[in-house]
């Protein structure tokens, strides 16, 4: 058996306040808007001494965290989320001296007005579909060792087309038992991941321009795999939007069998499926450009899975 006898120090450390949930109304006048925000705090820098000696006199309380996240979202607004991530990750690290870096992550759930006679509600809306949007920004250092960078993103995309999907050619062995097919249905749950060059950004615009993006291509690319598709989506939305370094897709295989009716003598040429939840095919690709600046720390992720 192996038994080490090294030294034990304290490896990387964070701390924050995680999923605060913010919902933020604009009533200026009586047609209010809404954002429904779960935002998420992350700290790094000098807090040896609190995991070292319980000395708590560099952290800054995850409530005070806290307490800023809500205070901002008045102060600064949330019109545009990775603003306003830009300005929390900015102040802890200018304001709050042992802060070396400073992560925040949002997750927006999106909400659509009631329609009455014809025309959405002022001040009543219901939640729109499962789909979230995500943004997460980490702020670095300071003077000329200052360094940003925003991320922003989709989750819980729930897209499916019932044909232009195919699966074969695919390398066997003897426990290969998958048929080959020309024609399937291709459906996921996307997550998307897109890292901008900068900061200086129309934020609403370039979300919904690469949210199309993708939903187009899915559509209208006839698919040999979902690798396949999973590049062309990251590249069509490269090539429209310069303002992107790179992209990350995940996308689990939401595979649909063909239910066997034969047993009862019904023909069922691709009309009816089982829909399985479990297991699914888990595919991830990165789409990037050679010369995408470097990605520091932006990828490190704090409450979830990158
Ligand atoms: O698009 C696919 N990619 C795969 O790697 C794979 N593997 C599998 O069984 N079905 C599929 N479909």
């Amino acid at each position: 058996m192996t038994e080490l006898t090294g030294k034990i120090v304290l490896g990387p450390h964070r701390y924050g306040k995680a999923e605060n949930r913010v919902v933020r109304i604009v009533r200026d006048t009586d047609r209010h808007t809404i954002r429904d925000l779960n935002v998420s705090s992350c700290l790094r820098g000098d807090f040896d001494a609190a995991h070292l000696d319980g000395d708590q006199s560099s952290v800054l309380p995850t409530d005070t965290q806290k307490q800023t996240i809500y205070s901002y979202a008045k102060e600064k607004g949330v019109e545009f989320v990775e603003e306003y991530g830009l300005a929390l990750a900015r102040h802890f690290v200018d304001d709050i001296e042992p802060v070396g870096a400073a992560r925040i992550e949002i997750e927006e759930y999106a909400w659509e007005r009631v329609v009455v006679d014809g025309v959405g509600h002022d001040h009543t809306w219901t939640r729109k579909g499962s789909e979230v949007r995500t943004a997460a920004i980490t702020v670095q250092g300071t003077g000329s060792e200052r360094k940003e960078w925003v991320i922003g993103g989709l989750k819980d995309l729930v897209i499916l087309k019932s044909t232009g999907s195919e699966f074969r050619g695919f390398l066997t062995d003897p426990y290969t038992v998958l048929e080959p097919t020309t024609d399937r249905i291709m459906a996921t749950s996307l997550e998307a991941r897109w890292r901008f060059a900068g900061t200086d950004v129309d934020w609403d615009e370039t979300y919904a321009g690469i949210r199309a993006t993708l939903c187009e291509v899915f559509a209208t690319l006839h698919s040999k795999a979902l690798q396949q598709t999973l590049f062309e989506m990251g590249k069509a939305a490269l090539e429209r939007y310069p303002v992107l370094a790179e992209i990350r897709l995940s996308a689990p295989n939401k595979h649909h069998f063909t239910y066997d009716l034969e047993r009862f003598g019904v023909e069922n040429a691709n009309e009816v499926f089982h829909a399985d939840d479990r297991p699914y095919g888990l595919i991830q690709a990165s789409v990037l450009r050679e010369d995408a600046p470097d990605a520091g720390i932006a990828w490190e992720p704090y409450t979830g899975a990158v």
